[in-house]
Protein backbone atom coordinates (compact mmCIF):
# COMPACT_ATOMS: atom_id res chain seq x y z
CA UNK A 1 0.00 0.00 0.00
CA UNK A 2 1.44 3.31 -0.88
CA UNK A 3 1.42 6.47 1.68
CA UNK A 4 0.94 9.80 0.17
CA UNK A 5 0.91 13.40 1.62
CA UNK A 6 -1.55 15.77 0.38
CA UNK A 7 0.05 19.09 2.91
CA UNK A 8 3.16 19.17 4.75
CA UNK A 9 3.28 18.14 8.30
CA UNK A 10 3.59 20.67 11.07
CA UNK A 11 6.35 19.63 14.12
CA UNK A 12 6.40 21.75 16.99
CA UNK A 13 9.61 22.02 18.90
CA UNK A 14 8.99 22.82 22.25
CA UNK A 15 7.45 19.40 22.81
CA UNK A 16 10.40 17.62 23.23
CA UNK A 17 11.29 19.93 26.37
CA UNK A 18 8.28 17.62 28.18
CA UNK A 19 9.45 13.84 28.71
CA UNK A 20 5.51 13.53 28.42
CA UNK A 21 5.42 14.93 25.22
CA UNK A 22 8.34 14.07 23.91
CA UNK A 23 7.21 10.50 22.22
CA UNK A 24 5.05 12.41 20.10
CA UNK A 25 7.49 14.85 18.65
CA UNK A 26 9.58 11.82 17.92
CA UNK A 27 6.97 9.54 16.16
CA UNK A 28 5.72 12.91 14.17
CA UNK A 29 9.37 12.96 13.20
CA UNK A 30 9.62 8.96 11.94
CA UNK A 31 6.39 9.65 10.15
CA UNK A 32 7.89 13.00 8.21
CA UNK A 33 11.29 11.20 7.59
CA UNK A 34 9.70 8.44 5.53
CA UNK A 35 6.89 9.43 4.42
CA UNK A 36 7.11 13.08 3.79
CA UNK A 37 10.51 14.43 2.91
CA UNK A 38 9.38 17.91 4.21
CA UNK A 39 8.21 19.23 7.13
CA UNK A 40 7.42 22.47 9.24
CA UNK A 41 9.40 23.18 12.56
CA UNK A 42 8.04 25.68 14.58
CA UNK A 43 8.76 26.83 18.01
CA UNK A 44 12.33 26.62 17.78
CA UNK A 45 15.37 27.58 20.16
CA UNK A 46 16.34 30.03 16.95
CA UNK A 47 15.45 33.80 18.55
CA UNK A 48 12.47 35.46 16.82
CA UNK A 49 14.59 38.77 16.90
CA UNK A 50 17.25 37.65 14.61
CA UNK A 51 14.91 35.44 12.64
CA UNK A 52 12.99 39.41 11.98
CA UNK A 53 16.54 40.46 11.41
CA UNK A 54 17.25 38.29 7.88
CA UNK A 55 13.98 38.95 7.17
CA UNK A 56 14.42 42.69 6.88
CA UNK A 57 17.76 42.86 5.34
CA UNK A 58 17.17 40.30 2.80
CA UNK A 59 15.77 42.99 0.15
CA UNK A 60 18.38 45.01 1.39
CA UNK A 61 21.14 43.32 -0.17
CA UNK A 62 19.47 43.22 -3.56
CA UNK A 63 18.94 46.77 -3.41
CA UNK A 64 22.39 47.29 -2.95
CA UNK A 65 24.32 49.25 -6.26
CA UNK A 66 24.93 47.06 -9.05
CA UNK A 67 28.57 47.72 -8.82
CA UNK A 68 28.20 46.63 -5.61
CA UNK A 69 27.01 43.30 -6.36
CA UNK A 70 29.29 42.58 -9.16
CA UNK A 71 32.25 43.12 -6.74
CA UNK A 72 31.28 40.19 -4.73
CA UNK A 73 30.36 38.30 -7.97
CA UNK A 74 30.43 34.15 -7.51
CA UNK A 75 32.78 34.10 -10.08
CA UNK A 76 35.19 35.97 -7.75
CA UNK A 77 35.39 33.01 -5.46
CA UNK A 78 37.05 29.70 -5.17
CA UNK A 79 34.48 28.83 -2.90
CA UNK A 80 31.68 29.80 -5.03
CA UNK A 81 30.31 32.27 -2.74
CA UNK A 82 28.88 35.57 -3.65
CA UNK A 83 26.25 37.43 -6.05
CA UNK A 84 24.51 35.67 -8.87
CA UNK A 85 22.96 38.18 -11.53
CA UNK A 86 19.08 37.24 -11.87
CA UNK A 87 18.71 34.04 -14.80
CA UNK A 88 22.06 33.00 -14.05
CA UNK A 89 20.92 29.29 -13.21
CA UNK A 90 19.21 26.53 -15.08
CA UNK A 91 17.26 23.82 -13.44
CA UNK A 92 16.32 20.67 -16.06
CA UNK A 93 17.46 23.01 -18.96
CA UNK A 94 15.04 25.94 -18.32
CA UNK A 95 16.23 29.48 -16.55
CA UNK A 96 15.40 29.55 -12.85
CA UNK A 97 13.56 33.16 -12.47
CA UNK A 98 15.91 34.22 -9.43
CA UNK A 99 18.81 36.30 -8.23
CA UNK A 100 20.64 35.27 -5.41
CA UNK A 101 23.67 35.67 -2.82
CA UNK A 102 25.74 32.64 -1.33
CA UNK A 103 27.44 32.61 1.99
CA UNK A 104 29.24 29.70 4.04
CA UNK A 105 29.12 29.11 8.13
CA UNK A 106 32.71 30.59 8.50
CA UNK A 107 34.85 28.77 7.95
CA UNK A 108 38.97 29.31 7.59
CA UNK A 109 40.04 27.99 3.95
CA UNK A 110 41.67 24.49 4.75
CA UNK A 111 42.60 23.56 1.24
CA UNK A 112 46.79 22.96 0.45
CA UNK A 113 48.07 22.28 -3.12
CA UNK A 114 47.78 18.69 -4.07
CA UNK A 115 44.92 18.23 -1.87
CA UNK A 116 41.24 17.55 -4.24
CA UNK A 117 40.07 19.98 -5.93
CA UNK A 118 37.20 19.95 -4.29
CA UNK A 119 38.90 20.67 -0.99
CA UNK A 120 38.75 24.10 -2.28
CA UNK A 121 34.91 24.13 -1.75
CA UNK A 122 35.12 25.74 1.62
CA UNK A 123 36.13 28.72 2.32
CA UNK A 124 35.67 32.19 3.40
CA UNK A 125 32.68 34.29 2.14
CA UNK A 126 32.69 37.47 0.22
CA UNK A 127 30.16 40.12 2.10
CA UNK A 128 28.58 43.71 1.19
CA UNK A 129 30.42 46.34 2.05
CA UNK A 130 29.54 47.13 5.79
CA UNK A 131 29.57 51.28 4.52
CA UNK A 132 27.14 49.82 2.31
CA UNK A 133 24.74 48.06 4.03
CA UNK A 134 25.66 48.25 8.02
CA UNK A 135 25.18 45.15 10.17
CA UNK A 136 24.21 43.11 7.08
CA UNK A 137 27.52 40.26 7.40
CA UNK A 138 26.74 40.28 11.60
CA UNK A 139 22.78 39.53 11.29
CA UNK A 140 23.14 36.95 8.85
CA UNK A 141 26.27 35.34 10.74
CA UNK A 142 24.15 35.30 13.85
CA UNK A 143 21.35 33.35 12.02
CA UNK A 144 23.33 31.01 10.62
CA UNK A 145 25.33 29.77 14.19
CA UNK A 146 21.62 29.56 15.69
CA UNK A 147 19.99 27.53 12.20
CA UNK A 148 23.53 25.46 12.33
CA UNK A 149 22.90 24.58 15.55
CA UNK A 150 19.13 23.59 15.15
CA UNK A 151 20.51 21.25 12.03
CA UNK A 152 23.01 19.31 14.48
CA UNK A 153 20.32 18.88 17.00
CA UNK A 154 17.74 17.32 14.29
CA UNK A 155 20.06 14.76 13.45
CA UNK A 156 20.18 13.45 16.82
CA UNK A 157 16.11 13.67 16.59
CA UNK A 158 16.41 12.07 13.12
CA UNK A 159 19.07 9.57 14.48
CA UNK A 160 16.34 8.26 17.43
CA UNK A 161 13.61 8.21 15.03
CA UNK A 162 14.83 5.58 13.04
CA UNK A 163 16.38 3.67 15.92
CA UNK A 164 19.85 4.45 15.73
CA UNK A 165 22.56 5.67 17.96
CA UNK A 166 22.67 8.92 19.00
CA UNK A 167 25.52 9.86 16.89
CA UNK A 168 24.80 7.80 13.88
CA UNK A 169 25.76 10.53 11.62
CA UNK A 170 28.93 12.11 12.90
CA UNK A 171 30.91 9.70 10.30
CA UNK A 172 29.33 11.72 7.61
CA UNK A 173 30.22 14.91 9.20
CA UNK A 174 33.56 16.67 9.36
CA UNK A 175 35.86 16.03 12.34
CA UNK A 176 37.00 19.19 12.33
CA UNK A 177 33.89 21.09 11.75
CA UNK A 178 31.99 21.77 9.05
CA UNK A 179 31.29 23.88 6.97
CA UNK A 180 27.41 24.65 5.61
CA UNK A 181 25.89 26.74 3.43
CA UNK A 182 23.46 29.55 2.95
CA UNK A 183 21.86 31.77 0.40
CA UNK A 184 19.55 34.62 0.21
CA UNK A 185 16.93 34.61 -2.67
CA UNK A 186 14.94 36.76 -4.42
CA UNK A 187 12.17 35.59 -6.95
CA UNK A 188 11.14 39.06 -8.80
CA UNK A 189 7.49 39.05 -11.04
CA UNK A 190 8.12 38.20 -13.89
CA UNK A 191 8.10 40.81 -16.72
CA UNK A 192 5.88 38.71 -19.30
CA UNK A 193 4.32 35.32 -19.43
CA UNK A 194 6.98 33.13 -21.01
CA UNK A 195 7.83 31.31 -17.48
CA UNK A 196 7.05 30.96 -13.89
CA UNK A 197 10.03 29.12 -13.12
CA UNK A 198 11.41 30.63 -10.09
CA UNK A 199 13.36 27.25 -9.81
CA UNK A 200 12.33 24.13 -11.37
CA UNK A 201 12.05 20.82 -10.02
CA UNK A 202 15.29 19.96 -8.21
CA UNK A 203 16.47 18.01 -4.98
CA UNK A 204 18.49 18.87 -2.55
CA UNK A 205 22.24 16.99 -2.62
CA UNK A 206 22.96 17.35 1.15
CA UNK A 207 21.59 15.96 4.85
CA UNK A 208 19.25 18.58 5.81
CA UNK A 209 17.66 22.12 3.94
CA UNK A 210 16.50 24.49 6.51
CA UNK A 211 14.49 26.69 4.73
CA UNK A 212 13.22 30.46 6.11
CA UNK A 213 10.54 32.16 3.80
CA UNK A 214 11.04 35.71 3.97
CA UNK A 215 8.43 36.84 2.60
CA UNK A 216 4.29 35.76 2.70
CA UNK A 217 4.10 34.66 -0.82
CA UNK A 218 3.07 31.07 -1.59
CA UNK A 219 4.90 29.67 -4.44
CA UNK A 220 7.00 26.54 -2.85
CA UNK A 221 5.81 23.12 -3.83
CA UNK A 222 6.30 19.83 -3.16
CA UNK A 223 5.57 16.47 -5.05
CA UNK A 224 4.29 13.63 -3.74
CA UNK A 225 4.36 10.27 -4.04
CA UNK A 226 1.57 10.33 -6.73
CA UNK A 227 3.67 13.14 -8.82
CA UNK A 228 0.61 16.28 -7.60
CA UNK A 229 2.63 19.46 -6.43
CA UNK A 230 1.48 20.33 -2.62
CA UNK A 231 1.58 23.86 -1.67
CA UNK A 232 4.11 24.73 1.24
CA UNK A 233 2.97 28.54 1.70
CA UNK A 234 4.59 30.22 4.37
CA UNK A 235 3.95 30.05 7.79
CA UNK A 236 5.95 32.68 9.84
CA UNK A 237 7.67 31.42 12.93
CA UNK A 238 8.28 28.32 11.39
CA UNK A 239 11.08 26.65 8.72
CA UNK A 240 10.42 24.06 6.11
CA UNK A 241 13.24 21.04 6.55
CA UNK A 242 13.72 18.94 3.92
CA UNK A 243 15.89 16.16 3.57
CA UNK A 244 18.54 16.22 0.69
CA UNK A 245 19.67 13.12 -1.25
CA UNK A 246 23.01 12.58 1.05
CA UNK A 247 20.65 11.78 4.04
CA UNK A 248 18.71 9.83 1.48
CA UNK A 249 21.58 7.91 0.42
CA UNK A 250 23.16 7.34 3.66
CA UNK A 251 19.43 6.41 5.38
CA UNK A 252 19.10 3.49 2.75
CA UNK A 253 16.23 5.66 1.32
CA UNK A 254 14.21 5.29 4.65
CA UNK A 255 14.54 9.13 5.08
CA UNK A 256 13.45 10.17 1.50
CA UNK A 257 14.55 13.02 0.04
CA UNK A 258 11.63 14.76 -1.70
CA UNK A 259 11.16 17.11 -5.02
CA UNK A 260 10.57 20.72 -4.67
CA UNK A 261 10.05 23.88 -7.02
CA UNK A 262 9.48 27.52 -6.37
CA UNK A 263 6.83 29.24 -8.56
CA UNK A 264 7.18 32.85 -9.53
CA UNK A 265 5.31 35.23 -7.81
CA UNK A 266 2.04 36.08 -10.17
CA UNK A 267 1.52 39.21 -11.73
CA UNK A 268 0.58 42.42 -9.77
CA UNK A 269 2.53 41.05 -7.16
CA UNK A 270 5.97 42.09 -5.46
CA UNK A 271 8.90 40.04 -5.40
CA UNK A 272 9.79 36.51 -3.14
CA UNK A 273 12.55 36.54 -0.16
CA UNK A 274 13.69 32.88 0.56
CA UNK A 275 16.63 32.08 2.85
CA UNK A 276 17.72 28.43 2.61
CA UNK A 277 20.59 26.89 4.82
CA UNK A 278 22.34 23.40 3.24
CA UNK A 279 23.91 20.95 6.26
CA UNK A 280 26.67 19.86 4.09
CA UNK A 281 28.83 16.23 4.96
CA UNK A 282 32.22 15.80 4.93
CA UNK A 283 34.06 15.77 1.82
CA UNK A 284 36.10 12.79 1.29
CA UNK A 285 34.11 9.55 1.66
CA UNK A 286 32.21 7.75 -0.55
CA UNK A 287 28.38 7.76 0.83
CA UNK A 288 27.20 5.27 -1.18
CA UNK A 289 29.47 2.65 0.49
CA UNK A 290 29.17 3.40 4.04
CA UNK A 291 25.55 3.67 4.79
CA UNK A 292 24.31 3.11 7.71
CA UNK A 293 23.00 -0.33 8.84
CA UNK A 294 19.13 0.35 9.54
CA UNK A 295 16.83 -1.64 11.98
CA UNK A 296 14.18 -4.19 10.38
CA UNK A 297 11.35 -2.58 11.88
CA UNK A 298 12.11 0.75 10.20
CA UNK A 299 13.09 -0.83 6.71
CA UNK A 300 9.78 -2.15 7.29
CA UNK A 301 8.15 1.05 7.03
CA UNK A 302 9.82 2.38 4.33
CA UNK A 303 8.43 -0.65 2.58
CA UNK A 304 5.11 0.21 3.50
CA UNK A 305 5.89 3.31 1.82
CA UNK A 306 5.63 2.02 -1.96
CA UNK A 307 6.80 3.40 -5.23
CA UNK A 308 7.99 7.20 -5.06
CA UNK A 309 6.87 9.04 -8.56
CA UNK A 310 9.48 12.15 -9.27
CA UNK A 311 10.42 14.05 -12.49
CA UNK A 312 13.73 15.34 -11.01
CA UNK A 313 17.30 14.03 -11.42
CA UNK A 314 19.08 11.50 -9.16
CA UNK A 315 22.34 11.75 -7.27
CA UNK A 316 23.96 8.24 -8.14
CA UNK A 317 27.37 10.01 -7.84
CA UNK A 318 27.06 9.42 -4.89
CA UNK A 319 28.05 6.05 -4.92
CA UNK A 320 31.01 6.04 -6.84
CA UNK A 321 32.88 9.65 -5.54
CA UNK A 322 33.65 11.06 -2.46
CA UNK A 323 31.05 13.12 -1.62
CA UNK A 324 33.40 16.73 -2.28
CA UNK A 325 33.53 15.92 -5.67
CA UNK A 326 29.70 15.07 -5.98
CA UNK A 327 29.19 18.91 -4.64
CA UNK A 328 31.92 19.93 -6.46
CA UNK A 329 30.29 18.55 -9.91
CA UNK A 330 26.61 20.14 -8.95
CA UNK A 331 28.23 23.64 -8.54
CA UNK A 332 30.45 23.55 -11.86
CA UNK A 333 27.34 22.91 -13.68
CA UNK A 334 25.96 25.83 -12.03
CA UNK A 335 29.12 28.25 -13.33
CA UNK A 336 28.81 26.32 -16.85
CA UNK A 337 25.45 27.07 -16.66
CA UNK A 338 25.83 30.62 -15.56
CA UNK A 339 28.32 32.80 -17.23
CA UNK A 340 30.71 32.89 -19.64
CA UNK A 341 34.08 31.12 -18.56
CA UNK A 342 36.65 33.97 -18.03
CA UNK A 343 40.10 32.69 -17.87
CA UNK A 344 40.31 32.99 -13.89
CA UNK A 345 37.41 30.80 -13.90
CA UNK A 346 39.04 28.07 -15.93
CA UNK A 347 42.55 28.03 -13.49
CA UNK A 348 40.28 28.72 -10.37
CA UNK A 349 37.34 25.74 -11.45
CA UNK A 350 39.78 23.93 -13.71
CA UNK A 351 36.91 20.77 -14.17
CA UNK A 352 34.56 23.29 -15.05
CA UNK A 353 36.14 23.28 -19.11
O1 LIG B 1 13.19 29.45 -2.23
C1 LIG B 1 12.65 28.45 -1.79
O2 LIG B 1 11.62 28.48 -1.13
C2 LIG B 1 13.27 27.09 -2.07
C3 LIG B 1 14.62 27.16 -2.70
C4 LIG B 1 15.21 25.83 -2.99
O3 LIG B 1 14.56 24.82 -3.02
C5 LIG B 1 16.67 25.72 -3.21
O4 LIG B 1 17.32 26.74 -3.46
O5 LIG B 1 17.19 24.59 -3.15
FE1 LIG C 1 15.82 23.08 -2.90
Amino acid sequence: MATNFSSVPILDYSLLSDSATRPKFISDLQNALINVGFFYISRTPVVPEDVEAVIRDAPKFFDLPAEEKERIRMIHSPHFFGYSRFGAELTKGKVDQREQFDFGTLYEESYRPGDPEYRKLWGPSQWPDEKLLPGFKDTYVRYVQQVNKLGDELLTLIAEALHLPSNAFSRFREPGGNQNRAKVVKYPVPEDDSSDQGVGPHFDGGFLTLLLQASLHRGLQVQNRAGEWIDAPPIPGTFVVNIGKALETVTQGVAIATSHRVISPAKGSTPRYSIPFFQMITQDLIIGKAVLDIPPEILALKEARGKVASDSVNYAEYNELPAGQVALIGRVKYVVCSSVLTRWDRVNHPTAV
